[in-house]
């Protein structure tokens, strides 16, 4: 497994395991075989509610010798309906309660939007908060390194200008950027920014995110295929006798991007981690970069909050 540096020392596994959407026991088993295959990296969220799960597994790997805590590299978030300074501390101490944990490698603001929730488990019920204050949230993730409860902090979902905003003004640098990114959406500029600024840059939803498409309606504005389905994924597929997803995994991490494929299936989710005996070549590169339609290829748009667009930290262009 190539391993990435990051700026504050720690090393991120360029393959990890996605979780949203998974839970109970068919994440159970689904992360006990992620383990066997070599998964050592794992990504989750306090808005995945599944972080109890996840970490129950952890343990009984770690309690039986199977692994140890120095091996694996743990990503969590601090929700949208908690981007406030005040709740940084308490949202990052009930993750690490849930994943039994006493530090994770990875603290992320999930969004640069803050909301508030009526109720947490109802997307519906969530309302903008006007007043996010990046500067005065990083602060409190800073403290967070200080007191140990993470080794390293980073952002999800920030466009380039608020991400040099912290670089500007920040005393530990954001280590990581984690955001969508595919074929469709290759964010050719923000990749080139992060790594000019020594932020490593993961990819979500590189394979289409074909059930959380379906659970939250979202959709490309422009008519593409999906994305295991597009005609040259399949033709440099059988070029090199893998999969469609193997082709699209293995496109993003040659381009040192990290890659966080969830699958709760067996044969897939091994499948997503052998992306490294082979190689694709120059022409292969050409072809899949001449898919990119940029901001027409992004699902996610983040309109399952009601008036994000209005929020002064909404990070995407609003019309296209
Ligand atoms: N920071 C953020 O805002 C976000 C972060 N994320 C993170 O990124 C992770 C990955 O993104 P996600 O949106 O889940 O979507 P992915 O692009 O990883 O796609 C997941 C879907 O692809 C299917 N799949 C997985 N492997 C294969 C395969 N080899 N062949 C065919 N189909 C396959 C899965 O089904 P099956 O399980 O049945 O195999 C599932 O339906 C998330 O799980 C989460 O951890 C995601 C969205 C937003
Ligand atoms: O990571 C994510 C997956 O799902 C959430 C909604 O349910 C998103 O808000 C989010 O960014």
């Amino acid at each position: 497994m190539k391993i990435l540096k990051l700026r504050s020392g720690g090393e991120m596994p360029i393959v990890g395991y996605g979780t949203w959407t998974a839970s109970g026991d068919v994440l159970e088993n689904a992360l006990n075989e992620a383990l066997k295959s070599g998964y050592r990296h794992i990504d989750t969220a306090y808005l995945y509610k599944n972080e109890c799960t996840i970490g129950k597994v952890l343990n009984e790997w770690i309690s039986s010798g199977r692994v140890t805590r120095d091996d694996l590299f743990v990503v969590t978030k601090l929700p949208a309906y908690a981007t406030r300074p005040e709740d940084v501390e308490k949202y990052l101490k009930e993750s690490l309660q849930n994943l039994g944990l006493n530090y994770v490698d990875m603290y992320l603001i999930h969004s640069p939007f803050g909301l508030f929730a009526k109720d947490q488990t109802d997307l519906d019920t969530m309302v903008i908060d006007y007043d996010t204050d990046h500067l005065a949230i990083w602060k409190v993730m800073e403290k967070q390194v200080d007191c140990g409860r993470t080794k390293a902090i980073g952002l999800s979902n920030f466009n380039a200008k608020q991400v040099q905003k912290l670089l500007d003004y920040s005393r530990i640098k954001p280590d990581n950027l984690q955001v969508e990114h595919h074929i469709y959406l290759q964010q050719t500029e923000l990749v080139d920014f992060c790594r000019d600024n020594g932020i490593v840059v993961t990819a979500y939803s590189t394979l289409g995110t074909k059930d959380g498409k379906k659970r939250l309606n979202l959709n490309w504005s422009k008519g593409v295929p999906e994305i295991l389905e597009n005609e040259v994924v399949l033709r440099v597929a059988s070029k090199h006798g893998k999969t469609p997803a193997q082709i699209v995994l293995r496109f993003t991490i040659q381009k040192g991007v990290v890659v966080i494929p969830k699958s709760t299936n067996s044969q897939r989710l091994v499948e997503n981690i052998q992306i490294f005996d082979f190689e694709l070549d120059a022409q292969d590169v050409e072809d899949l970069e001449r898919q990119d339609v940029g901001d027409k290829g992004r699902l996610w748009w983040f309109t399952i909050f009601a008036g994000v667009k209005d929020h002064p930290e909404y990070p995407f262009p609003k019309e296209i």
